[in-house]
């Protein structure tokens, strides 16, 4: 049987080739074997992580404590996409997109595929990615450690009996060898890791690198391909709704807060990662929640701290030899420590996984320099040029090679994930949120007072007082001042917010000569990087940028 893209009631979203389909359909794994694991049971991943896979624990609240191995972020510099003719004019090729031919894809699949088949066990997930059944992708994880089979039953939508039964071929297959290298010596490859999708055999192939977060991000990049080829725009970002129904959605890099801040005891969580903005309204691509665990408490983040039980994955933490407690702020092994939970796990998580169309887009940004304010109103214009800078810092280990926060422009808050120009996705955006009257706002969830080193991150008491204020509609009818440089409209009062904090000026506490050159740097920063987009940005929204 042909495997299909999403469908939509007047037929496929998405073109394809049925004697191809026809070809990939036989991935190379063999699935005929008896000892194949498909979706299988919790308890019997946890049996299997625990006796088979070296540094597997459980935490006294009955997580599954795993080891990632070397690789406890993610590998940007080893991802490849293949270079064919279905979509290789599509892509933006250049800073996240490197180019992978066809011929070495074939040689790190038949790697994987080898790998694969010949281990003593072998598990395979199917689920889905998309809530709504119109946009849905039939995803399949074959894979050779527990492990990595319940974090995916955790991250993807997991079938009913009846959907697995009449699951078919799958859209899209990952395969995960992630415990095998690639060989340095293939065409394209720089080191023995390898993350390669292959959209044309709609196959994802990871080798060297047992970092779980690959497929959820592989999944989402996928996506962010396929979505808005279909006319609907995919978004990194958070979700959730208020009691009347009023979507949020926040963008952010990666350590922003999407995962802490959409985690609301007042409202219902839609996912905290990965969305698509269709015409109807938002859903989410994930089935689960990954959040980071550093320094996590029960007091500061309740509702996460209570998804930490069993059937949850729990990467890279130490804890008591005796007691089993996880130490939180624990950074020994990484400071990406990670829990994948299931999103029932948290409380009040909206199911299915579908919103109302968006009211407020909040830009969530990590400013390490520390002026940025800690809340501004955002015009249409203002809104458009934050959302193509994507300006934030990049937190220490999320991503291999990084330790301490750097200042970085990463376009659509994801650029490690786009797969066509980020203008396209701005396109969308703004059209959207022109069509739904959505309001913006700039939230800096870093530095205050000083940047990374003399100043402090900004209390989550503060983030999350400012964002009840946005949603009681306070903020939206309170009093501001114009921020000087950047343009920024901040209110001149938050309840819940000391005062001097909303603005960066007063909140300095070193001088004011180092809080002017520190201004200036940053706004260069903006100026420099916006160069590269000023051709296809539109008058207003290259005038929304910080003048000098
Ligand atoms: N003021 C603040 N606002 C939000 N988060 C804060 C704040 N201060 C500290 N933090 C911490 O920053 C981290 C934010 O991480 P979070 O998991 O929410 O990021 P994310 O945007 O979901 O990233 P990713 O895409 O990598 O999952 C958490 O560890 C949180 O405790
Ligand atoms: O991808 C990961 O490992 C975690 C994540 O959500 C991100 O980095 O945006
Ligand atoms: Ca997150
Ligand atoms: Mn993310």
């Amino acid at each position: 049987m042909a495997p299909s893209y999403p469908r939509s009631p007047a037929g496929s979203i998405y073109k394809h080739d049925a004697e191809l389909d026809a070809s990939v359909g036989k991935d190379g794994i063999d699935y005929t074997r008896v000892d194949l694991l498909r979706n299988t049971s919790v308890a019997k991943l946890y049996e299997d992580a625990l006796r088979y896979e070296p540094g597997t624990s459980i935490s006294s609240a009955g997580a599954l404590v795993t080891s990632s191995g070397k690789k406890t972020g993610r590998s940007p510099r080893d991802k490849r996409i293949v270079d064919e003719e279905t979509t290789t004019d599509d892509i933006w090729w250049g800073p996240v997109n490197t180019k992978l031919s066809e011929h070495a894809f074939l040689i790190n699949h038949e790697r994987a595929v080898d790998y694969l088949n010949t281990r003593e066990r072998l598990y395979v997930f199917d689920g889905f990615a998309g809530w709504d059944p119109k946009y849905r992708l039939k995803i399949r994880v074959v894979c050779a450690r527990a492990y990595h089979s319940l974090f995916m039953h955790n991250m993807l939508i997991r079938p009913t009996e009846e959907e697995l039964k009449n699951f078919g071929e799958p859209d899209f297959t990952i395969l995960n060898a992630g415990a095998f290298p690639a060989n340095r010596y293939t065409t394209g490859m720089t080191s023995n890791t390898s993350v390669s999708i292959n959209f044309k055999r709609r196959q994802m192939v990871i080798l060297g690198t047992e970092y779980a977060g690959e497929m959820k991000k592989g999944v989402f990049t996928i996506m962010h391909y396929l979505m808005p080829k279909a006319g609907v725009l995919s978004l990194h970002s958070s979700a959730n709704q208020g009691l009347d129904g009023d979507t949020s959605l926040f963008f952010g890099l990666s350590g922003t807060g999407k995962t802490t801040l959409s985690a609301d005891p007042a409202r219902a969580l839609i996912g905290d990662d990965e969305h698509v903005w269709t015409d109807t309204g938002v859903f989410n691509i994930e089935g689960g929640c990954y959040a980071k665990c550093i320094d996590l408490s029960a007091e500061k983040e309740p509702e996460i701290f209570g998804a930490i039980r069993f059937g949850s994955v729990l990467e890279n933490v130490v804890f008591d030899e005796d007691t089993r407690i996880v130490d939180y702020t624990d950074k020994s092994l990484t400071e990406n420590t990670r829990c994948a939970y299931p999103i029932e796990y948290i409380p009040n998580a909206l199911l299915p996984c579908i919103g109302a169309h968006p009211k407020n887009i909040i830009m969530l940004t990590c400013d390490a320099l520390g002026v940025l304010p800690p809340v501004s109103k955002l015009t249409s214009s203002q809104a458009m040029y934050h959302f193509i800078s994507g300006y934030t810092s990049k937190m220490a280990g999320t991503e291999d090679g990084v330790f301490e926060p750097e200042a970085t422009f990463s376009a659509c808050f994801g650029q490690p994930f786009l797969v066509l120009h980020p203008t396209q996705y701005a396109t969308m955006l703004a059209q959207k949120m022109h069509e739904h009257k959505a309001d913006a706002w700039l939230i800096n969830t870093g530095w205050n007072g000083g940047a990374y080193g003399k100043g402090k991150r900004i209390a989550l008491k503060y983030s999350r007082a400012i964002i009840d204020a946005i949603h009681s509609g306070e903020l939206k009818s309170a009093e501001y001042e114009t921020y000087p440089i950047f343009g920024l409209e901040i209110p001149k009062a938050v309840k819940g917010v000391p005062a001097e904090v909303l603005n960066p000026a007063t909140a300095w506490q070193g001088t004011q000569c180092e809080f002017q050159t520190t201004v200036t740097k940053l706004a260069n920063l903006f100026n420099q990087n916006f160069g590269k987009y000023q051709d296809q940005a539109t008058e207003d929204v290259v005038a929304a940028g910080p003048k000098l």
